[in-house]
């Protein structure tokens, strides 16, 4: 007699949970690379004669194909076409090969009048043709990283969904997390023993084994599929699934549910990763302290989120309150943008800005633990990979054009510091303008989360409840 299979190997929770470190791992080498230049600016400078708007339009190329030629909508398209697995791999490649050109734009052989050198050098000339390489290249890399954080996404989905979903995305945003800790610390001690290029060297063949990481998870994720695809044929109705038509996009606009949360994460992040990049500054500004003294005080607040975002994780699969939570951490971030802005100088202190920064970190925990977990609830599985990719896109314009308008708002609110700074002055930038910016996209954020709230509760999504179905 042939044994039918009722269970699939999203039941063993050894299973699932290696897929979500194969998954999980790749991420952790993908957030080392975003990060791998930033605290390599002064050291570029020199070397590369990258100035400060330079080093900033190759941070912000990241998102530009993402924005401007649409990627990431293609790449959830091109998810719900093509599956986990085979998209897993393509995201992959994309960030190998960016990363791979970024590399040879900074590497020796390119800047001793290699390949293409003269051609870059041709034309801009305000501009390196060092970082126009790297721009094309960080710019495919964004391509890919991008689309693996949907891929991955919809990957935990299918692995967890009915079960601990918000923990297990919760811990894949830690071990992210761990990542970017991981490389502030790499990265400055490898470019002291061979520069720029074997820190970005170093990040490249990290990204390589990130897609053989990928290749593993393939297996797993075929496996699975085989055995849904037998339930299927074996007419359990649980594991049906239909085919996804991209006429079926039209049901993810016209959600009014869905266009809050996409609102609420566009507001959030443009508060929290562009603030990153203009923390250390602020806080070297507002504490008289040296740029490793800031950035140092800075750093608990990757580590804060790292800690507490799987706790909350297990708290929303366990009790839920996920709606909740999105207003209790768009409210402390308020709060702490706001002691940033407004303390005065004299009661600024060292414990003041640590208490800010940790609160910070909570607020940073609470969104993205109760955010991306409550997005299958709001659309049809089959759309889940176009879904995420269409919140990603319009979050990805928030954190391309947000740096742009907070380093304007810091110039235009600071009329001739920056020429006293270029004259050797020991002047600092007064940063209350940029934090009230910041502090206005927590309140809108606030208010959308309220509306949410209510959205939830007149149209039963269920975003209060728990995610594990007992
Ligand atoms: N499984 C959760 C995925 C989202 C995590 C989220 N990352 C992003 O939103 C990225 N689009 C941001 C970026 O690339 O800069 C996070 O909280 O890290």
């Amino acid at each position: 007699m042939v044994e039918k299979i009722h269970t699939t190997l999203r039941d063993s929770s050894v299973a699932r949970w290696t897929a979500l470190i194969l998954l999980a791992s790749t991420m952790f080498v993908a957030y080392m690379f975003i990060d791998v230049l930033a605290p390599l600016s002064t050291m570029l400078e020199t070397s590369l004669k990258w100035t400060p708007d330079t080093f900033g339009a190759v941070a912000g190329s990241e998102y530009f194909l993402n924005v401007f030629a649409f990627f990431l909508i293609f790449a959830g398209i091109i998810l719900d076409r093509i599956g986990v697995r085979r998209a897993a791999l393509v995201s992959g490649f994309l960030m190998v090969i960016g990363a791979s050109i970024k590399l040879y734009g900074i590497s020796d052989y390119f800047n001793a009048g290699g390949f293409g050198y003269d051609f870059f050098n041709s034309f801009w000339t305000g501009f390196p043709g060092s970082a126009k390489v790297a721009c094309i290249g960080f710019a495919i890399f964004g391509c890919g990283v991008e689309m693996a954080g949907v891929t991955v996404s919809k990957g935990i989905v299918k692995w967890f969904a009915g079960k601990e979903l918000a923990l297990a995305m919760g811990l894949e945003m830690a071990i992210a997390r761990l990542g970017v800790f991981a490389v502030f610390r790499l990265s400055p001690f490898l470019a002291e023993k061979g520069g720029v290029t074997l820190s970005v060297g170093v990040g490249t063949l990290l990204l390589l084994i990130g897609l053989l990481t990928f290749g593993v998870y393939f297996f797993f994720d075929k496996k699975l599929d085989a055995q849904t695809e037998a339930l299927r044929a074996a007419g359990d109705e649980t594991s049906q699934e239909e085919e996804f038509r991209i006429s079926d996009l039209k049901t993810i606009f016209t959600s009014k549910t869905f266009m809050v949360v996409a609102g609420l994460c566009v507001l959030f992040y443009s508060a929290i990763f562009p603030f990153q990049k203009f923390a250390t500054g602020m806080l070297e500004s507002r504490l008289g302290m040296t740029t490793s003294e800031a950035s140092s005080l800075f750093s608990y607040f990757p580590i804060g989120a790292m800690i507490l975002t799987p706790l909350l994780g297990w708290f929303i699969d366990n009790k839920g309150k996920a709606a909740s939570m999105l207003m209790l951490g768009s409210l402390l971030m308020i709060v702490c943008h706001l002691i940033f802005a407004l303390t005065p100088t004299e009661s600024f202190t060292f414990a003041i800005a640590l208490t800010a920064i940790i609160v910070l970190g909570v607020s940073f925990s609470l969104v993205p633990a109760s955010l991306w977990p409550s997005v299958p609830k709001l659309v049809d599985n089959k759309v889940l990979g176009s879904a995420y990719s269409i919140i990603f896109w319009i979050q990805n314009i928030g954190l391309m054009l947000t740096p742009i308008l907070i380093g304007w708002a810091l110039k235009s609110s600071n009329p001739g510091i920056a020429e006293q700074i270029a004259a050797g002055e020991a002047v600092k930038y007064n940063y209350t303008v940029p934090m009230l910016i910041f502090a206005g996209f927590g309140v809108a954020a606030l208010l959308l989360a309220f509306y949410l709230k209510a959205l939830d509760k007149k149209k039963g999504f269920g975003l209060e409840l728990p995610n594990i179905v007992k």
